[in-house]
């Protein structure tokens, strides 16, 4: 029997957000406190925490520091990654190993998916010995990856015709809220699957919405992403801008950071970047294939999204000038190659 893991983390309401399908797009119906009766989760969450086998698939800069926070947490924790000397570092700190991903999901009740982006996404998932190969009933399959709406219904339905449960869960947050344990996770899909790996997703972030139908969560993530691409975007024009005309870059970060525009964000890469400095935490790709996926959301309901496309131009263009595993804070320099 597994041992139960506990979040550490005060939980936090979990307020669903779900679109009025008959109001302008604008419109927003908060419904606050979902209720959720569980269906899947008798056997493996009592009194907030959770008593399952976990898996965990994709252990990339995203991936190691969520499952290992599970691991310290004292979930049972099962991983795979496609390098698989990526799995050492958790093994060492008491993960078990399987080879495959159909492996992990069959030893385990519930397993996790952070991939790169869509096709790994649906590789992992659906491929030869994918995970599906070993989900069935009493099973759930939670991807946090950033994908598609169209990729994730794809995997749920290939997931659910095993008699298994989905949950689609894209996280915002980077490295650090990662590190942190203070992700914010974007669910949507079986509501019974949101309730039993609630204490989970407590113990890898401070908050999380349920977001209804498949689909809303990986919209919701490339939204809040589509914006982060083209501040970053613009961010970058202003300091480049500003040291053109002899104002000193650090002092601008300043000035940002104390007015009405300040993020988290400018304060934390500012300075980095005034130094031509990119440690990666969110890769310049990712942020780009965001861009590209949030894109064909806007045109899949033709909404304009011209700041956006233009942004999306200027991380191409950091791609093919070898930026691609960079920062995306380095998009910066595909603005010094074009002035
Ligand atoms: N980094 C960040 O700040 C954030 C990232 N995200 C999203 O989370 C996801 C993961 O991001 P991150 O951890 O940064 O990315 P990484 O590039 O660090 O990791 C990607 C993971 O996907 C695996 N992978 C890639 N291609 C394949 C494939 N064809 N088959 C099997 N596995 C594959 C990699 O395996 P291998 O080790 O073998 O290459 C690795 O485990 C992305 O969708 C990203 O957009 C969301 C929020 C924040
Ligand atoms: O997807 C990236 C993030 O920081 O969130």
């Amino acid at each position: 029997m597994a041992m139960a893991c506990i979040s550490t983390f005060s939980s936090s309401p979990s307020f669903a957000f779900l679109r009025s399908r008959h109001r302008p797009s604008s419109f927003l119906n908060p419904i606050a406190h979902f209720s959720i009766s569980s269906q899947l989760s008798d056997a493996t969450t009592e009194g907030g925490s959770f008593s399952g086998r976990v898996g965990f698939l994709g252990l990339g800069i995203m991936g190691t520091p969520m499952a290992l926070n599970l691991i310290k947490a004292g979930c049972d924790v099962t991983v795979w990654n496609r390098t698989k000397s990526k799995c050492d570092h958790l093994i060492n700190q008491g993960a078990k190993y399987q080879a495959s991903p159909a492996d992990v999901a069959s030893s385990c009740d519930v397993t996790f998916a952070m991939l790169a982006d869509p096709q790994s996404a649906v590789d992992v998932a659906c491929g030869v010995n994918g995970a599906v190969k070993g989900m069935g009933s009493g099973k759930g399959y939670v991807d946090v990856s950033t994908v598609d709406g169209a990729t994730s219904k794809l995997i749920s339905e290939n997931i659910k015709e095993t008699g298994a449960s989905f949950l689609e869960a894209p996280v915002s947050g980077s490295k650090k809220p990662a590190e942190d344990g203070q992700l914010i996770f974007l669910t949507a899909g079986d509501a019974s699957l949101f309730e039993t790996v609630a204490p989970l997703l407590d113990i890898m972030g401070k908050s999380k919405f349920y977001l209804g139908d498949v689909g809303n969560g990986a919209a919701m993530k490339l939204v809040v992403n589509m914006i982060m691409g083209s501040m970053m975007a613009s961010f970058s024009e202003g300091l480049l801008l500003g040291e053109k005309v002899g104002l000193d870059p650090k002092v601008l970060v300043e000035v940002v950071s104390q007015g009405a525009i300040s993020a988290p964000m400018f304060s934390m890469k500012g300075p980095s970047m005034v130094q031509a400095k990119y440690p990666t935490a969110f890769p310049l790709k990712h942020q780009q294939k965001d861009l590209r996926l949030a894109l064909g959301l806007a045109e899949s309901v033709s909404q304009p999204i011209p700041i956006a496309a233009a942004a999306n131009e200027l991380y191409k263009a950091a791609k093919s000038h070898g930026l691609s595993d960079q920062d995306f804070s380095a998009v910066i320099e595909a603005l010094k190659i074009n002035l």
